[in-house]
Formats: C-alpha cells, sequence, structure tokens
C-alpha cells in the first residue's frame, strides 16, 4: 500500500495553465502530493483573459469524483471554479458520502478579467450547501464581500467578515489580502474564536494570474500530508510569495505565478 499523500482539485480548466485544475495539480506535484482532478468547466484563457467558459454536465462531475474516490481516495480535497448550483450540490453530495474531512473551499467567482466562474444565482447555493462542509474556506476581499453583502476593505474589515462567513458554517476561514491597498499584505486565518494573521510586502508585479488557485492547492497539499491547521497555512503562504516573487514572466497580460517555487 502506498503512503504517498493524495489530494484532489474538483475544479475548472485553465488552458493557459496558471489558474485552475492546471495551477493546482502543478502545486500538489512540486509539494510532493499525488493530485488526482475533477474538472467541472473547460475554459478558453490565457493571460489577457477568459474567451470561453464550458461547464461539464453535473453527472460527468458526479462520476469523475467517484471513480477517484472510490479507488485512489484523497487525504485533502479542494474546490475551485464551481460554475452552477447544480454542480455545487452534486459535489457537496459526494464530499458527504466520501467523508472528506480535509476540504479547502475556494469560493472562486470572478477571474481577474471580470469573466463570472460562478453564476451570481449559485452564490446561494454554495453558502448553503458546500461551506458547512469546509475545514477552510480561502475568500479573496470581493468574494467575501459578496458572502456576507459587507464593505470589506482594511483588516478591522476583513476580522469582521471572517466572523460573519465562519457564521456560515465553515470550521476556519482563510481571508486573502492581496487586494488591500497599500504595501503590506495580511492574511488572517479564523477558527471561530481567535485570529491568527500573516503579513508580508507586496511584490509589485503584474504576474498574479492563479494566485488564490496556487495558494489553496499548496494549502490542501500540506493538509494531505498531515501537516497541521496553522502550519499549512503558513507554508502555503510562503509557497505562494515565492511563487509570485519568482513569476516566469509569461504571455502577454497578467503572467502565472511559478509552480515549481520551494519553501524548505
Ligand atoms: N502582489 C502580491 N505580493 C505578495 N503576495 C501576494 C500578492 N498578491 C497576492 N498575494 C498573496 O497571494 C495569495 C492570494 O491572494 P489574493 O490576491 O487575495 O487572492 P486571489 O488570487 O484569489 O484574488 C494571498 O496569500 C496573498 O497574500
Ligand atoms: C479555471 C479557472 N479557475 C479559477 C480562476 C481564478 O483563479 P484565481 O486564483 O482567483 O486567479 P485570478 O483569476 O485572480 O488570476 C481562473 N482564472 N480560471
Amino acid at each position: 500500500m502506498s503512503t504517498v499523500a493524495k489530494a484532489m482539485t474538483i475544479a475548472g480548466s485553465d488552458s493557459g495553465g496558471g489558474a485552475g485544475i492546471q495551477a493546482d495539480l502543478k502545486t500538489f506535484h512540486q509539494l510532493g502530493v499525488y493530485g488526482t482532478s475533477a474538472i467541472t468547466a473547460v475554459t478558453a484563457q490565457n493571460t489577457l483573459g477568459v474567451a470561453g467558459v464550458y461547464p461539464l454536465p453535473t453527472e460527468a462531475v458526479t462520476q469523475q469524483i467517484r471513480e477517484v474516490l472510490r479507488d485512489i481516495g484523497a487525504d485533502a480535497a479542494k474546490t475551485g471554479m464551481l460554475f452552477d448550483a447544480a454542480i455545487i450540490r452534486a459535489v457537496a453530495e459526494e464530499v458527504r458520502a466520501f467523508r472528506l474531512e480535509k476540504l479547502v473551499v475556494d469560493p472562486v467567482m470572478v477571474a481577474k478579467g471580470g469573466a463570472k466562474l460562478l453564476l451570481d444565482e449559485a452564490i446561494d447555493a454554495l453558502k448553503t450547501h458546500l461551506l458547512p462542509l469546509a475545514e477552510v474556506v480561502t475568500p479573496n476581499l470581493p468574494e467575501a464581500e459578496c458572502l456576507t453583502g459587507m464593505t470589506i476593505r482594511t483588516p478591522a474589515d476583513m476580522r469582521e467578515g471572517a466572523k460573519a462567513i465562519h457564521a456560515l458554517g465553515a470550521r476556519h476561514v482563510l481571508m486573502k489580502g492581496g487586494h488591500l491597498d497599500g504595501e503590506e499584505i495580511v492574511d488572517m486565518l479564523y477558527d471561530g474564536q481567535a485570529f491568527y494573521e500573516m503579513a508580508h510586502s507586496r511584490i509589485h508585479t503584474r504576474h498574479t494570474h492563479g494566485t488564490g488557485c496556487t495558494f489553496s492547492a499548496a494549502l490542501t497539499a500540506e493538509l494531505a500530508k498531515g501537516k497541521p491547521l496553522v502550519e499549512a497555512v503558513e507554508r502555503a503562504n510562503r509557497f505562494i510569495v515565492q511563487a509570485i516573487a519568482t513569476a516566469p514572466q509569461i504571455g502577454g497580460g497578467h503572467g502565472p505565478t511559478n509552480h515549481w517555487a520551494t519553501i524548505e
């Protein structure tokens, strides 16, 4: 029996390779974890933006998850782009059926160029069906605003937003501060009682495509390896900062981060 850690991503395909399934699998691999996937939608995109979105039939998503989990299993899993309410409900059903405890929910809603990766009418389904199953939910500031209806612009707002999202049922909230104004970025973890905050300097670069996906994939990989949550978050944080700092300068727009970054 293999002892290698396994992680599954349930997300959309990014043809440009910087976000979505591709970013997740590269990150899992780089962090020493065997990666599997269930694709929810195919996107035609590059570093300049998303040109097309093609959701898969719900049964195709369900079947991918079932076939992987009934044979290979997963020590941790993450969700990314889920696109519509039917896919969200189907994913939640499989998460419950396979008792996936270490679930990271990245509530992907809109790509950097403005393309919708989650329909507006699916936001309630995300809140009702998936957030209560999450070990960690990882919203950026616009996603946190959408989930809470609050205005979230400062670290103080982030703390209030994290409390509101925790009340939706996620066991932990990891609020990402990449969209804060200023030179200092603060990411914060909330467990329902206390905040654990990590601050770092903003790196000035346009190559930030897929930062959220890459961060949540690194967190999932570390959880799959059995790291305790705070250590997993710290390691994922180091990974994404290093990946942004050493981005490979690919494409004419927002290029990908460096998925072969190291944190040791
Ligand atoms: N310019 C940057 N410099 C350093 N870290 C960044 C930068 N942009 C984002 N990050 C980090 O990348 C991760 C994703 O952040 P964020 O941009 O908030 O999410 P998303 O990519 O989902 O919009 C966070 O850990 C954040 O601290
Ligand atoms: C297929 C797919 N999934 C997710 C995203 C968005 O990823 P994210 O990490 O939030 O990065 P940006 O869009 O902010 O660059 C995507 N673009 N495609």
